[in-house]
């Protein structure tokens, strides 16, 4: 595909700019133990990261369970909240970027482009990790999972990015790890790059047909910057 003509960057957070998997890792074990379940491997819960913290949570509960067992509501709701305090006390702890993502975006920024971030994290969790990244003044925009009615695979989220800074979709460009975030670009008409390095339920992120797809974060500068 051509070099797109783009003006705002939409990026992905957890398996793309950051692998955030040990800090879930270390929140939904100390969610299952206040349940008195048994502790969840890196693994199983790489797997289970994409679709937010409620999904997050609802895939650590079922794991292991017979196919027809469904968490009550109010289980539900408690090991959210489980979840939530054991997250925020090591959401922004020993963050992990991936290569070139702090430089790469440094310069993505002072080359002009707009950068806003669309994660499918609850926002709550957001503000914290970017300041410990150091990457807080570099997203014009932030939203998270809980910001809108819907989050992605849905393409609201990156249209009300778009509309945010009164830009067409052909002007933008999504940059994630995740079929989630390839459905939302491509039903928002955008263009998307898809990072092979994070989690898609451990499947290729090839397989969902991307613009790019690309095996490290600086290739952003060959296609954008070039
Ligand atoms: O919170 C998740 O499940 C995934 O977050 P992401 O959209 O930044 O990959
Ligand atoms: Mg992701």
């Amino acid at each position: 595909m051509a070099k797109p003509a783009v003006k705002l960057i939409q990026f992905d957070l957890d398996g793309t700019l950051i692998d955030s998997v040990p800090q879930l890792h270390l929140a939904v074990n100390a969610m299952l133990a206040e349940l008195d379940r048994a502790p969840a491997s890196v693994e199983a819960v790489r797997g289970w990261v994409g679709n937010g913290a409620d999904m997050l949570v609802r895939r650590a509960l079922l794991a292991g369970r017979e196919a027809d067992y469904a968490p009550a509501p109010a289980e539900l709701a408690r090991a959210r909240a489980a979840f939530d305090a054991a997250y925020d006390r090591v959401a922004d702890r020993q963050l992990i970027f991936y290569p070139g993502v702090v430089d790469v975006l440094g310069q993505l920024h002072r080359a002009g482009f707009i950068l806003a971030m669309v994660t499918n994290k609850p926002s709550r969790f957001v503000p914290a990790i970017l300041t410990a990244a150091g990457l807080g003044e570099l997203f014009s925009l932030v939203l998270g999972g809980d910001s809108l009615p819907e989050k992605k695979p849905s393409p609201a989220p990156l249209l009300h990015a778009c509309a945010h800074f009164d830009m067409d979709p052909s002007q933008c460009l999504m940059v994630g790890d995740s079929e989630n975030d390839v459905l939302a670009a491509k039903a928002a008409g955008m263009a998307v790059v898809g990072l092979s390095y994070g989690y898609n339920y451990g499947r290729p992120i090839a397989e969902s047909e991307p613009d790019w797809v690309m095996d490290d974060f600086s290739q952003l500068v060959d296609l954008l910057l070039a």
